[in-house]
């Protein structure tokens, strides 16, 4: 390789501006040593390197970030969207906004394998004019548990054991079996969907239900879902494992090496729409994030389109260092009721200024660039941006006569959505309804979709207790017959060996679960022939060479 020349060179200097002229040899006396105390350069350098890491995110730590732009359709179906929102970026046509993404795997460090069975997580920041607009979700449509309050119990479960240190099957299955609401999110997870193909082989879902808020201050109940242009690609363990076996990052180069060559990737936003209320007819509570809303009900329409065309400079600076929150959202934008969204709403922040410090949104890559930010928040840790606080700098508190920033003017109405009564309790949401779409899931994918699923749960229930085999098999038989009898197959286990077991302490069966437990393994298949859920779009198995 051909040197650069001398003269095109900047000098290196230490973060004080000081030139370095020598970065090989420390200051001693003598050419043998010892070392001086006051050798500057050295233990700037030194020093610095030593606090090189942060704390890892302690979920999602492996992930990868580029940007691009999002354009609104302006409508939603042949309404203008503004009949449902005010957020801006939605507003007309044609209007883009900028935007931020990072797809990240969930449960390993930040050096982990990318080919891990593992959901994918999907989080965009757009930069819009009225601020940041963060919308983080998954690449699978529902989760594991639907109360925020059981996040860290299930995150514990799927993370290394503390003592061996290994992802232990036995105990994620052991948490898992004592969670009936994880089966829609099991059957997903160990199906190909498990290990996407690559990060633009995926959709991307915001799982949680949010509302919608018009001019009006009239509310819907949304969720979105991002559909990959690209199409839908997984893989199988075995594929997963051939590319494991040379590449521990294999998506996030996919997705550099793609924008590098001008291969922009591009999603369709679509969004589900429902009156916000309590919905009496549903046999499932819509605000339940194990439930995706049948389609042939609540129609996805296409709302806007996700492109990204450019890779970050610096991936610590603008990978590692991104923050994305639920709680950041916009005017015409709101939080549902949903109780994992208001767990979720406090914990990113809350992690976020213990893992990159207080003044986070500071940082180039987390501010909102569209919009003015002045605020009287002062100082802390690593302040770098001190806002002059309106016209006069002495006044940062608010009210204030003399002068300093003001109030806004609040958009529309103060007062939105339905009025709500209840007293303080904590008990689960009535409509459980575990099993139904675990079954139908099951039922809408295709053969080798089906046998994937079977075989890797085998394989993982394999090296469980027996206690917990049995109530998997269970379950999984009050998802869909086939299934559980398939699996339990695999493991040697009849569904008259399991027949004679109780629900679970807590678990409210339905009616219909209640039948369907008497007649264990012998209910026929349940009748999907109306249903469309776009998480089930087809999904191609995606060719490793080799
Ligand atoms: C109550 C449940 C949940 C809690 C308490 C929670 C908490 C967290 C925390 C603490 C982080 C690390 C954030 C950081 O260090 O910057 C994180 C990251 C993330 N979570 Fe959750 N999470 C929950 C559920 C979910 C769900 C349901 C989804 C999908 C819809 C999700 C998607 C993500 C994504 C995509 C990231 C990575 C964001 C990034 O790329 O920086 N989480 N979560």
């Amino acid at each position: 390789m051909s040197e650069t020349p001398a003269e095109k060179r900047h000098t290196l200097t230490n973060r004080q501006g000081h030139p370095v002229y020598d970065n090989q040899n420390q200051r001693t006396v003598g050419r043998r040593g010892p070392a001086t105390l006051e050798n500057y350069q050295f233990l700037e350098k030194i020093s610095h390197f030593d606090r090189e890491r942060i704390p890892e995110r302690v979920v999602h730590a492996r992930g990868f970030t580029s940007y691009g732009f999002f354009e609104s359709y302006g409508k939603w179906g042949d309404e203008p969207i503004t009949n449902y929102t005010r957020a801006k970026v939605f507003a007309e046509p044609g209007k883009r906004t900028d935007l931020a993404a990072r797809f990240s795997t969930v449960i390993g460090g930040r050096d982990s394998a990318e080919t891990a069975r593992d959901p994918r997580g999907f989080a965009i920041k757009f930069y819009t004019e009225d601020g940041n607009w963060d919308l983080v979700g998954n690449n699978l449509a529902v989760f594991f548990i639907r109360d925020a309050i059981k996040f860290p119990d299930v995150i514990h479960a799927l993370k290394p054991d503390p003592v061996t240190f290994r992802q232990e099957p036995n105990r994620i299955f052991d948490f898992m079996s004592q969670t009936p609401e994880s089966m829609h999110m099991l059957v997903n997870l160990f199906s190909p969907r498990g290990i996407p193909a690559d990060y633009r082989h995926m959709q991307g879902f915001g799982v949680n239900t949010y509302k919608w808020v018009n001019q009006q201050g009239d509310t819907v109940l949304v969720k979105y879902h991002w559909m990959p242009k690209q199409g839908v690609k997984s893989l199988t363990e075995e594929d997963a494992a051939k590319i494991q076996a040379h590449d521990l990052g294999h998506a996030s180069k996919d997705l550099f090496e793609a924008i590098e060559r001008g291969d922009h990737p591009e999603w369709e936003l679509r969004v589900q729409i429902m009156s916000d209320d309590e919905h009496p007819e549903l046999n499932f509570d819509p605000l339940d994030d194990t439930k995706v809303w049948p389609e042939n009900e609540f129609p996805a329409k296409p709302v806007g389109r996700m492109v990204l065309n450019r890779n970050v400079d610096n991936n610590f600076a603008e990978n590692e260092q991104i923050s994305f929150g639920t709680g950041v959202l916009v005017d015409g934008l709101d939080f549902s009721d949903d109780k994992m969204l208001v767990g979720r709403t406090f914990s990113y922040s809350d992690t976020q200024r213990y893992r990159v410090g207080p003044n986070y949104l500071q940082l180039p890559v987390n501010q909102a660039k569209n919009a003015e930010v002045q605020t009287n928040q002062r100082d802390g840790l690593m302040a770098y941006y001190q806002d002059p606080g309106g016209q006069n700098p002495h006044v940062n508190y608010e009210p204030s006569i003399t002068g300093g920033l003001a109030e806004g003017d609040y958009p529309t109405h103060d007062e939105q959505g339905p009025e709500l009564r209840g007293r303080l309790t904590r008990k689960q949401i009535e409509r459980t309804n575990d099993y139904e779409q675990a079954g139908q899931r099951y039922l809408l994918m295709e053969q080798w979709e089906r046998d994937d699923l079977v075989q890797n749960l085998v394989t993982n229930l394999q090296q469980c207790d027996r206690p917990i085999q049995e109530r998997m098999v269970w379950h999984l038989l009050l998802c869909e017959d086939e299934l559980g009898n398939r699996v339990g197959e695999g493991l040697g286990i009849t569904a008259d060996d399991v027949a004679g077991l109780e629900p679970l302490p807590k678990q409210q069966l339905n009616d219909e679960e209640k039948l369907r437990l008497k007649n264990l393994g012998k209910n026929g298949p349940r009748d999907v022939s109306d249903l469309v859920m776009t998480h089930c779009v087809p999904d191609e198995r995606a060719s490793v060479p080799g």
